[in-house]
């Protein structure tokens, strides 16, 4: 795809500020994500997905903030955006439906009424019926605009946030784990219907989950993320098919495969590093069962690896042609 992204990440960094060493929990990130696509991003817990997610959406707050980098989103900058400006597009240009999406909702307000709430702070015209319109969209009988969120399950609640989240048709919608706190039959229901939703009226995805096999089903694109670093991006089928970081393949290794033949889960040993204090050189290298000697001295860059992106020295230029000379 030749045109335009939607949207286009450069080099964003994001720090939690501590009071010592500073946090670095995103670090130089890049991230185009193109009309109506569909992209998955994945890590261990902590690597620095949500607040990634929240830097783009410009929803940090204290003690993190960005502290380089920028976020164009249809040829704007949202970091550098005034507060105004930015409410303005949210919601109506891009939606965000977080972690918590269930308990978002304001419990003493019914919810056509925080609806009507959301439709009332944008300047533009909504149909009547766009909120009865959205309920049916996610399977949900508009009879419950009078209902509270109380009223609700916690997959309902779910529903309704991703409906408001659909209010304006936005061009893309921003989920951090929206299906988390549901059973697998509910999730995959709702994965089903969000990736339905997507097709039928065309907006992009970002998407973090946990759940590598509901990547692999439902996303176009995928950005593994370690230690706050993307380390590998590309097709989703190709990364699953051949992944070029041996951290992506750790990480396919330790989930199993729910069709394929039983095979054991190796899983990666050790943890991820404390984000104060990074290792020098490759993060993954004290984990690696590829590292060699260069690979604590040399922090690798993003490396153009056939249809994929892998950060690793083992795709580096001139290791890859020493290797091929060998
Ligand atoms: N309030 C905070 N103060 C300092 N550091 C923080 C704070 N919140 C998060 N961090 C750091 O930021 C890193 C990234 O956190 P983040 O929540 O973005 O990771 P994540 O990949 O989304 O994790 P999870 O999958 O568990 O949601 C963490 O490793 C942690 O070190």
């Amino acid at each position: 795809m030749h045109d335009q992204p939607l949207l286009e990440v450069r080099d964003l960094s994001v720090e939690y500020d501590t009071g010592s060493n500073p946090v670095v929990a995103v670090d130089r990130v890049d991230l185009d994500v193109h009309a109506g696509e569909f992209v998955g991003v994945v890590g261990e817990s902590g690597c620095g997905k949500s607040t990634l997610l929240f830097a783009i959406a410009h929803l940090l707050s204290s003690p993190a903030a960005i502290s380089g980098g920028s976020v164009t989103f249809q040829g704007q900058n949202l970091v550098t955006m005034s507060e105004k400006k930015l409410a303005a597009l949210r919601w109506r240009d891009f939606s965000v439906v977080m972690q918590s999406a269930m308990n978002a909702l304001n419990p003493v307000k019914s919810i056509g009424a925080q609806f009507k709430d959301t439709i009332m702070a944008h300047d533009e015209p909504v149909a009547d019926d766009r909120p009865a319109e959205v309920l049916r969209l996610v399977g949900i009988d508009p009879i419950h605009l009078d209902s509270y969120p109380h009223q609700l399950s916690g997959g309902m609640r779910q529903r309704a946030m991703i409906a408001m989240a659909l209010l304006f048709t936005p061009d893309l919608i921003i989920m951090d784990e929206p299906t988390s706190a549901l059973d697998v039959v509910a999730q995959r229901s709702l994965m089903v219907q969000i990736k339905e939703l997507q097709r039928r009226l065309g907006f992009a995805v970002i998407f973090v989950t946990h759940d590598m096999s509901l990547v692999s089903h439902f996303s176009d694109k995928l950005v593994v993320m370690y230690a706050g670093q993307v380390v590998e991006f590309g097709d989703t089928r190709a990364v699953f098919d051949h992944p070029e970081h041996p951290y992506s393949a750790g990480l396919l290794d330790a989930f199993p495969s729910i069709r394929g033949p039983k095979v054991p889960l190796t899983g990666i040993p050790g943890a991820p590093p404390d984000l104060a204090n990074p290792p020098s050189g490759c993060r993954f290298q004290p984990r690696c069962p590829k590292a060699f000697e260069d690979c604590p001295k040399i922090a690798p860059d993003l490396y153009q690896v056939g249809p994929v992106q892998a950060r690793c020295l083992l795709h580096a230029p001139s290791i890859s042609a020493s290797e091929e000379a060998s």
